[in-house]
């Protein structure tokens, strides 16, 4: 049985990943962390769930280390918030607990010292803005489509919920991650964040990024690439969060056996490529 810790297990993300563990014959949640000094603590995780007692109380963070040395906690599955994820992954790591990082909206500097915490500390990691199998075939298939029409125009839209708290989305910005590394273009340059103003006319290099909010959107994404008299346009929806809890469940498996030091992908978790 794997042993699973839960950071954010009381969000939206974090209580479907609990619930879906407890069907899995071959893992178990032995701890869920929510925020420092959280009202729900001591409450069962299953209960905050929906699913009914699985004998999980739920703990504050500020207890982070203790719980997953108590515990015995094999792999960290986290969905917070960004500032919150870096500390954890910092205590997971330093306790050679693996990780499987699902949130979003970390700076370059966050990112890496991420990176450099899996590395130092030589434990199996996943760092993924989007763990659903038909995302990372989209990130594949931009890979392949952006040379062949390097020059039309890029433009990448995403569209979320109305209670998500970063913009854009870690989504979008791994495609135009994933667009300008195809296209030789410096993405400290390249990227125009929306769209107001007198702002000039459009340059052919630039990639635009626009975020909507709404309503219950789980998760759409488009890369339209717009030349002269056509348009091509590539996009996936996500209907229900259960897509990228199918895929936290894969990465849970594959994490304990996962080359030490490195952070894979979920091209390596999912076989893609
Ligand atoms: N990679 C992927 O496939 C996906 C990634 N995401 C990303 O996952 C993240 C979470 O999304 P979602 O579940 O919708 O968000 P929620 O706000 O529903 O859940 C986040 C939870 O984390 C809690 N939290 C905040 N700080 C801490 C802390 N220091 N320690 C432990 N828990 C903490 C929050 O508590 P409180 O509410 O009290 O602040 C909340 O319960 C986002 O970054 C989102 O973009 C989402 C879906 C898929
Ligand atoms: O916050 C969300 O809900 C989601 N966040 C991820 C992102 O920022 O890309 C993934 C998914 O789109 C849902």
């Amino acid at each position: 049985m794997i042993k699973v810790a839960v950071t954010g297990a009381a969000g939206r993300m974090g209580s479907g990943i609990i619930k879906k563990i407890t069907e899995q014959d071959d893992m178990e949640v032995v701890a869920a962390i929510e925020m420092p000094n959280t009202p729900l603590a001591g409450k069962d995780a299953g209960l905050q769930a929906g699913i009914g007692e699985i004998g999980v109380g739920i703990v504050g963070s500020e207890r982070l280390e203790e719980t997953l040395k108590s515990s015995g906690a094999e792999v960290l599955v986290d969905f917070t918030i960004a500032p919150a994820a870096v500390e954890t992954i910092k205590t997971a790591t330093s306790c050679g607990v693996n990780v499987v990082v699902g949130t979003t909206g970390f700076t370059d500097d966050q990112m890496a010292l991420n990176i450099k915490n899996v590395e130092d500390n030589k434990v199996g990691a996943v760092i993924s803005s989007n763990m659903a199998i038909g995302v990372n075939v989209f990130f594949n298939t931009l890979k392949k489509l952006a040379p062949l029409l390097y020059d039309f125009d890029i433009e990448i839209i995403e569209a979320h919920h109305n209670q998500k708290k970063d913009a854009p989305s870690g989504t979008a910005m791994t495609a135009f991650e994933v667009i300008t590394d195809a296209l030789n273009r410096n993405p400290e340059e390249v990227g125009v964040f929306g769209r107001k103003g007198l702002v000039g006319k459009r340059t052919p290099e630039e990639i635009g990024v626009h975020a909507i909010r709404g309503g219950d959107i789980v998760g759409d994404h488009t890369v339209m690439f717009v030349g002269e008299g056509e348009r091509f346009e590539v996009k996936h929806q996500a209907h229900t969060r259960e897509v990228f809890i199918a895929g936290v469940i894969r990465a849970v498996r594959y994490v304990p056996t996962a080359q030490k030091g490195v952070v894979s992908s979920m091209n390596d978790v999912l076989g893609l490529e």
